[in-house]
């Protein structure tokens, strides 16, 4: 799990002031650790082609160019001039070294961004946008210094925006990379230390970036255990009881002791999963929302939902659902809610009676998840999407570990499945948020078939494989 930041400007300020560092050392750290990428990646003498902006970005990308001319056929290109004390200065060093400045862009092996960074404020100028139309028009690999041009710094794109495969980010990493619509141009994202390391260069956040490592799988150490000593998962099956059945299938499969199907009249489930009209006396957690439509009556949701004190995960119908939704005033009770944002919108407008797009949800999902936060607290809240936002109790998870393979009717309700399965067996919500998005994420990478292919039974399939604490 990795910190993140809004913004590193005030970390770099404290490097100045608590370690005595200047700009200049941070500088040559910042393009050093570019450096690093491009000779581990690529042999000596492929041709890159850097463009520097006017600022402290556009400096990072002029040292770059000092620290690889003569081992790499370096071409730099200043579309605007310089105007930051420190990118004049790395200009002087870069022309007395005798660095090639180009003043056309051509195609090179390499590509690298270096207009705008942190600083970028404003909506970018035609030049610019026809400057990054030509770069993304390019062969060339293409690396972003710190975070795309074009990539605002709340992370939302600008009408052109520069497409990384890799964004080397300086110091720390931040919220703007994490937005869902950028995900695209950011590519994978690196992090290189400043001349401390990260521990000394960060401070204190209440926002994290899980990593694969941060998985802890469901425990089965114990040998005198029983079906009962793992809880006991039900899951409501509704109108399209494809959903329920998937999500029972994924809790079963994520380790719940038993699992039941809340069911309003037969169905045919797989065989080792049960099915009843009523909620199991000893049921330890329960999910609900999955293909839901209008089949329980408020009576039976009164008794077994609203009226329980189980742990439970709302999710899909639910947010359409005003009686439902009025367990998330419960405080004593661990509540999961994990909607999409169109299901997202749809719920804020039943909590604070604001209307807001789904566009508007995906602009500001940090801003949007943070103001659910502090209306309800207590609530795990988990906001879906190709980078997914958990937070409860103002703290804040990212799982960027998702694929495109997950855009699919059904993968949703494997999650739902996951995260019931889990606080069936005594997770905490936070917890079992967390860890169900982690596995559904990482199941999905392990999954080897043709991207456009996998099936929910492949997620659950895939469990099996996954390999942690
Ligand atoms: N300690 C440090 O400083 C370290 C910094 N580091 C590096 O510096 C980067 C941040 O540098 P930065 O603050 O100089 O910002 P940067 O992204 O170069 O742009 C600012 C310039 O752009 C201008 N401008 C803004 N928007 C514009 C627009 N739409 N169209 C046109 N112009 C626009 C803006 O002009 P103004 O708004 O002042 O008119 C200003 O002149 C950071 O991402 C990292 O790479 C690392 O080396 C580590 C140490
Ligand atoms: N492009 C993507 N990248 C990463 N994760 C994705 C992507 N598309 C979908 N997902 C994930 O897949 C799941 C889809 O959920 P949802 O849309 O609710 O599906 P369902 O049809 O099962 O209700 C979510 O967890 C979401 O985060």
């Amino acid at each position: 799990m990795q910190k993140v930041f809004r913004s590193c400007y005030e970390l770099d300020r404290r490097c100045y002031a608590s370690y005595g560092l200047t700009e200049d050392i941070l500088m040559e750290h910042a393009a050093r650790g570019m450096a690093a990428y491009i000779q581990e990646h690529f042999g000596q003498g492929s041709s890159i082609l850097i463009v520097s902006g006017v600022g402290n970005n556009g400096a990072d990308g002029i040292v770059l160019a000092r620290q690889l001319h003569g081992e790499y056929d370096v071409r730099l290109h200043i579309p605007f001039g310089v105007r930051s004390e420190m990118a004049k200065l790395q200009l002087e060093r870069a022309e007395a070294l005798g660095v090639n400045i180009v003043d056309t862009m051509e195609d090179a092996d390499i590509i690298v961004d270096a207009i705008f960074g942190a600083g970028l404020s404003r909506e970018i100028d035609e030049e610019t946008q026809f400057i990054l139309h030509k770069l993304n028009s390019f062969t060339g690999y293409k690396i972003a210094c710190d975070i795309p041009t074009g990539v605002g710094e709340n992370g939302c794109l600008m009408p052109m925006a520069f497409n990384a495969d890799v964004t080397i980010t300086m110091g720390a990493y931040k919220e703007a990379l994490y937005l869902d619509e950028s995900k695209d141009n950011i590519g994978k994202v690196i992090r290189v230390d400043l001349g401390v390391s990260s521990k000394m260069y960060e401070t204190k956040s209440d926002t994290y970036l899980l990593e694969a490592s941060d998985i802890k799988l469901p425990s089965r150490d114990s040998l005198s255990t029983h079906k009962g000593s793992f809880g006991h998962a039900a899951v409501f099956c509704g109108e399209k009881e494809g959903a329920g059945i998937i999500a029972g299938m994924a809790a079963s499969r994520f380790g719940a002791g038993l699992t039941t199907l809340v069911v309003h009249e037969k169905i045919s489930p797989p065989a080792w999963l049960m099915h009843s009209t009523v909620v199991p006396s000893n049921a330890s957690a329960i999910a609900i929302g999955m293909g839901l439509g209008e089949h329980f009556e408020s009576e039976f949701l009164q008794q077994y939902v609203i009226g329980s004190h189980l742990p439970i995960v709302l999710d899909a119908d639910s947010f359409h659902h005003s009686e439902i939704l009025s367990v998330l005033e419960q405080k004593e009770r661990d509540i999961v809610i994990t909607p999409h944002p169109k299901e997202f919108a749809v719920l804020w407008e039943h909590v604070t009676g604001e209307q807001i797009s789904v566009a508007q949800v995906q602009q500001n999902r940090f801003e949007m998840v943070r103001k659910f936060n502090s209306r309800y607290p207590h609530v795990t809240l988990l906001l879906k999407g190709a980078n997914m936002l958990i937070v409860q109790e103002e703290q804040l998870y990212i799982n960027p570990l998702g694929t495109s393979k997950l855009s699919k009717g059904g993968s949703g309700d494997v999650l739902s499945g996951l995260v019931v399965s889990l606080l069936a067996q005594g997770y905490s919500g936070i917890e079992a948020a967390i860890q169900g998005s982690l596995a559904l994420t990482l199941a999905a990478q392990h999954y080897s078939g043709a991207s456009y292919a996998m099936l929910p039974i492949d997620l659950i399939d895939a469990l099996e494989l996954l390999e942690g604490r």
